[in-house]
């Protein structure tokens, strides 16, 4: 099971996050975001960690060329790709970069199949307000959770285990609950974060 820490918007946070142990740092590029990072920024933080760990640029509803030029620019490693997009838009930007597909409860049943059988793209459940610190209703998606999907909305050291134990997720993902401020982190508590979900799951050591 992979762990990342999103929201990453200096070099210090990237480097804690990842001794702490994070698989992948989340750099966020909606600009709707309190977590906007400039591609400069997150090029110097996320290969300041070195290439062990993943760099995932985060997007919402923006242009093809705009994403693929950020990624670009911030020498990123994959895509977390959220918003109402298309499939079209989804596979052409998996022909460059492993893709993170972002989908809420309520899209999947319709958008789920979709990406079945297509190894570049992975599902995340998410809730509806991206960043917002909301938890999904674990029991609720049981049935529905697909397999080898990511778990993100309101993940935090103090509920991640709980999530793991119900849902087996194959990453989790977390921001909120992890910071001091918006666009800041809490060291303890991505440490606590990365531990609880490595404990929940002893499988997910790194090798
Ligand atoms: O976090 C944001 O500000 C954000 C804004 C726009 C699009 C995506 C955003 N975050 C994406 C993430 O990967 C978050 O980690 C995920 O939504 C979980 O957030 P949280 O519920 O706060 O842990």
């Amino acid at each position: 099971m992979k762990v990342k820490v999103c929201g990453i918007t200096n070099l210090n946070d990237a480097v804690l996050s990842a001794e702490a142990g994070a698989d992948a740092l989340g750099f966020i590029f909606a600009p709707v975001s309190r977590r906007l990072v400039t591609p400069e920024a997150a090029r110097q933080a996320g290969l300041g960690v070195g290439p062990a760990v993943a760099r995932v640029g985060v997007f919402l509803n923006q242009g093809l060329d705009e994403v693929l030029r950020t990624a670009e620019m911030a020498r990123l490693s994959a895509l977390q790709i959220h918003g109402n997009v298309s499939s079209l838009y989804v596979s052409q930007l998996a022909a460059y970069y492993p893709v993170l597909r972002v989908l809420r409860p309520a899209d999947l049943a319709e958008e789920a199949g979709v990406w079945r059988a297509d190894p570049g793209v992975t599902l995340m459940l998410d809730a509806p307000e991206p960043g917002g610190g909301q938890p999904l209703d674990w029991e609720a998606l049981k049935s529905t959770f697909p397999a080898g999907a990511w778990l993100a909305g309101g993940l935090g050291p103090q509920n991640v285990a709980q999530a793991i134990g119900v849902l087996r997720p194959a990453g989790v993902d977390a921001v909120s609950r992890l910071e001091s401020r918006a666009g800041v982190k809490d060291p303890e508590a991505v440490r606590a974060f990365v531990r609880a979900a490595r404990q929940a799951n002893p499988q997910s050591y790194p090798q």
